[in-house]
């Protein structure tokens, strides 16, 4: 989260008090306490007496009932969830407390009464929950959190002196904002936007291209100009290197965040969708068709022109979605025609997976009966026909021929920097093709190893977290031997085959947890260069030792979550003997997803 004004300045990353405070909680320094607790509500005690106090002086509540029988009235107690400090929840923590710190406020200040509301049986206005849930006006949105929410302060309705932090979806810094308080957690409110009263400047609504956004949950940032939505993933990367590296923050140890790099498509990139619908639970038959589509965010009216569109359940029903390739389009209108006729079908809800699978073809190839071949090889259960579209791949001068596949069993194939990839649809693969020769080559070039004296000498690549093995494959050239270990067999086995395919024959592959790696490696780790492509959660604490301990060359660490990534780059750089011999060479993020708040990062460490 940061604060507009400052957003262009970072270079080196300031060490603040906050900072310092959490280091001292040992929020970050033992990776044994990463699953922080939300700090529950402090005065749950204290509200629990005064609601005693204010339903037991009402005669015509029906506490006062047990009262009088001699029963002891039993109040609901808040139980805080535990979350990874590293997930959404827990870095919104550090985002509130950076908040409160740059307006001199402390939890304290913001602490809500969660007691009186879990407790509250009063339905009429006069009831706290009331209260709490109203709507507020000229509220001013001061920052914008990782999540791509705005974050603003409010007063407290039920206690005087007191504030609150409030989360405003689709609030941007700067923005003068009506809004509806509708949730209420010990340290912030949860809110729908009703109005933007002023703009902030940064604000360009006539950019949006989609009738559902602002209700939907895929997409944050459509109404930024795409240099803005860059610019706003260069500070999410800062703050979570501020966050959960602090001690290589406050030594100077981070080098200059570099520019995002830009994905070339930024609309009509993402090869993989999955629409969902939910059965409520009491429903034991469907009268009407539940929507399909993705999960709506909030109650919004910000956008009145389109507020009804998708409707107005949890989740919206969609027919388009305009970050999805044509294909996955196409896909996701036969799936829909098809759920028309089948939705009585279904006792649970379900997901679709829609998955974009591309084939260079040759100009005299029938594409029909490519098409009639496929629809033969499907799973009996889905008989409707396959869309397709035939495009020119402008690179190689060779038509293409695109399907969208919803088996997950089914093997799908994607071209990237001259390779060819297959793998089943439901397996891991990254979403947005168009940025993927980007990555593979900025990741390749940051492997490379110097000569030795000025002779080449064996280089050897490690790529942990493998996948089908796009990047052993896209970086085989140029290192002796490749050895990539992967989670999934059945990735494994496609990776094994995408090597074969295409005439590579320097990579092996093994299956397991990435610190299998360590029992039987032969490389030199003199000559050997790392890549770390990890899950959401990053690498585990025993594999971040080995690999200390192996003490690789060069790493190069990718990660789908920065504030994962920062808090093991500290790990391994602060916290592991040999870990204290690299440098941050280079970190910056990739924009995979236009539109949306996510962001890859990309760091690069050196053994010096
Ligand atoms: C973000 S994906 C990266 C895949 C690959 N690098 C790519 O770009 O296609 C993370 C991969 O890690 C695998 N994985 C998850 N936990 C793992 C573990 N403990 N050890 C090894 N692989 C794991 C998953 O199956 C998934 O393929």
């Amino acid at each position: 989260m940061f604060l507009r004004n400052s957003s262009r300045l970072i270079s080196a990353l300031p060490s603040s008090t906050i900072l310092r405070h959490y280091h001292k909680n040992s929020f970050i320094s033992k990776m044994s306490s990463l699953n922080a607790t939300v700090p529950s509500a402090m005065p749950i005690d204290n509200a629990a007496n005064e609601y005693r106090k204010r339903v037991l002086s009402d005669s015509s509540n029906e506490p006062v009932q047990s009262q009088k029988k001699g029963k002891k009235l039993k109040l609901k107690k808040y139980k805080a969830k535990k979350v990874d400090s590293t997930s959404p929840l827990g870095v919104l923590q550090f985002e509130i407390d950076e908040l409160l710190n740059s307006e001199n406020l402390t939890r304290k200040s913001v602490v809500n009464d969660i007691s009186s509301i879990l407790n509250d049986k009063v339905k009429d206005e006069s009831s706290v929950t009331s209260k709490y849930h109203r709507v507020v006006t000229d509220v001013k949105v001061l920052s914008v959190s990782a999540n791509g929410d705005g974050l603003a302060i409010i007063d407290n309705p039920v206690e005087d002196n007191k504030k609150q932090v409030v989360i405003i979806p689709f609030g941007l810094p700067g923005d003068i904002v009506e809004i509806r308080v509708f949730k209420t957690h010990p340290h912030y409110v949860e809110s729908d936007l009703l109005k933007v009263i002023k703009k902030s400047d940064i604000r360009k609504d006539d950019l949006i291209k989609c009738k559902y956004f602002g209700k939907c949950s895929g997409c944050q940032y459509q109404f930024l100009t795409y240099d803005e939505q860059l610019i706003m993933k260069r500070n999410t990367v800062a703050n979570a290197y501020k966050y959960f590296a602090p001690k290589l923050c406050k030594e100077e140890l981070i080098p200059k965040i570099g520019d995002t790099i830009a994905s070339p498509l930024q609309y009509g990139y993402r090869t993989k969708l999955t629409p969902h619908f939910d059965v409520p639970r009491k429903v034991k038959e469907f009268e009407e068709k539940p929507p399909l589509g993705f999960g709506q965010k909030g109650r919004p009216h910000w956008r009145t022109e389109t507020i009804s569109e998708g409707g107005s359940a949890s989740i919206l029903d969609i027919e388009e979605c305009i970050i999805g390739t044509d294909i996955i389009n196409k896909g996701m209108s036969n799936e829909r025609k098809k759920f028309d006729e089948e939705f009585t079908k279904y006792k649970k809800g379900a997901t679709f997976l829609l998955r974009e699978h591309t084939r260079v073809i040759d100009s005299n190839t029938n594409v029909g009966k490519i098409i009639e071949e496929e629809e033969a090889s499907k799973d009996s259960s889905n008989d409707n026909k396959i869309s397709y579209i035939e495009l020119n791949d402008e690179q190689n001068n060779k038509p293409l021929v695109k399907t969208c596949v919803t088996n997950s069993r089914q093997i799908v194939t994607e071209y990237v920097d001259g390779y060819t990839f297959q793998f089943s649809a439901g397996e891991f693969f990254q979403n947005n093709n168009s940025i993927l020769p980007v990555v593979t080559q900025y990741v390749r070039e940051n492997l490379i190893l110097p000569d030795v004296n000025g002779e080449s000498a064996p280089r050897y690549l490690v790529d942990c977290y493998c996948g089908s093995g796009l990047f052993s494959i896209c970086s085989s050239k140029g290192v002796d031997k490749v050895i990539g270990v992967e989670i999934s067999a059945d990735s494994v086995s496609f990776a094994i085959k995408n090597a074969e395919n295409n005439g590579v024959k320097n990579c092996n592959f093994i299956v397991g947890k990435a610190e299998k790696l360590f029992e039987s490696i032969d490389v030199p780790n003199d000559r050997t260069s790392v890549i770390l492509d990890p899950p959401r959660k990053g690498c585990d604490e025993l594999f971040l030792k080995q690999l200390a301990e192996y003490n690789p060359a060069k790493i190069v660490y990718i990660s789908c979550n920065v504030h994962s990534q920062a808090r093991d780059v500290e790990y391994f750089l602060k916290e592991t003997e040999n870990g204290k011999l690299y440098k941050m060479d280079s970190l910056r993020g990739f924009d995979f997803f236009p539109q949306t708040h996510h962001v890859e990062g990309v760091c690069v460490l050196t053994r010096v």
